[in-house]
């Protein structure tokens, strides 16, 4: 599912004293089945633009083309709600999200509720309880006897059982540990490959954009200050650090062997055959010299 945003501008309380533009004239796309970050300076515009994707905000101006949905000002919310099935958002410590009295029914209540049946929408749980890294007994648990991490990846496992062509993650990390935030970085690139997943994941991290994202999305002022592949977007520190961002140590170190050795290192090297390779250039170069 494509996604395009077209001259799109977001006000916050319009025609109020209180209006506060948040976005202007932001024209971008997202290809389906890509792995995109947005980042961009703290209230640059990346959660407004996120939460559009699933018509949680409408543009004042302008269209969001998700698939065949156009969203306008003038959508009502109600026709909107095929798009939340489409398009599954993972908010910001998504566990406050939970509710029901056990996880069964937390996962259940998106399916159900989009009218899948009670044994079909038991069977999914079953299986995402899974996908998230958990064991199956913890289904018949109170979600508020879990661990903070626990809780999350049931939150996530709740987004997922609305099988969503499109995935947007608002800082899905924030609060865990390095080994927890490594982990669940891993769970979802991992489901983007497998499932092939269009995944949206705003991020404060450079390195996690770096590492994960095909494309990367700058967001400045309330509007896009550039698009690229990581490589594009990274090639000018000055220009980042500008706007108040900066090139990631692991790319920095690349762009200097790369500039050293005259290679070129795929970015990232996720697969040990793409490590091994870029290895095997590296020491091509090397001499004992170097
Ligand atoms: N509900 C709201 N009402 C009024 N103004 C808002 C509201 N939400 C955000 N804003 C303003 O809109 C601008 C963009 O905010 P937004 O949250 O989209 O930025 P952000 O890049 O996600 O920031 P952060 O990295 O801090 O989460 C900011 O100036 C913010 O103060």
């Amino acid at each position: 599912m494509d996604i395009v945003f077209e001259k799109v501008e977001h006000v916050y309380n319009a025609r109020s004293p209180l209006a506060r533009r948040a976005l202007y004239d932001v024209n971008v796309a997202i290809r389906s089945g890509a792995y995109v970050a947005v980042v961009g300076h703290t209230g640059s515009g990346k959660s407004t633009l996120l939460q559009h994707l699933n018509g949680l905000l409408q543009p004042t101006s302008g269209a969001v083309k998700i698939g065949e949905e156009t969203i306008t000002s003038h959508k009502r919310p109600k026709q909107l709600k095929p798009l939340r099935k489409k398009v599954g958002v993972v908010f910001q410590f998504p566990e406050h999200q939970l509710f029901e009295e056990t996880v069964e029914k937390d996962i259940c209540f998106g399916p159900l509720n989009f009218g899948v049946p009670e044994d079909e929408a038991k069977r999914k749980a079953r299986e995402l309880i899974k996908l998230v890294g958990l064991s199956e007994d913890v289904l018949a648990k109170s979600p508020f006897d879990l661990s903070g991490g626990q809780m999350r990846r049931v939150a996530i496992a709740g987004v997922l059982a609305l099988e969503p062509e499109v995935l947007v993650l608002d800082e899905p990390t924030a609060g865990l540990d390095p080994r927890g935030r490594k982990e669940m970085m891993e769970m979802f690139y991992r489901l983007h490959r497998e499932k092939q997943l269009t995944t949206v994941l705003v991020t404060h991290s450079m390195e996690d954009a770096a590492r994960y994202a095909d494309e990367i999305i700058v967001m400045h002022e309330g509007t896009v200050w550039g698009h690229g592949t990581p490589e594009e977007m990274f090639r000018d520190a000055d220009k980042l650090a500008a706007i108040g961002l900066s090139v990631p140590e692991t790319v920095k170190l690349k762009q200097q062997l790369e500039k050293r050795f005259g290679v070129v290192i795929p970015s990232p090297c996720l697969t040990l055959e793409q490590t091994a390779e870029a290895i095997q250039q590296l020491f091509s170069k090397v001499s004992v010299h170097d």
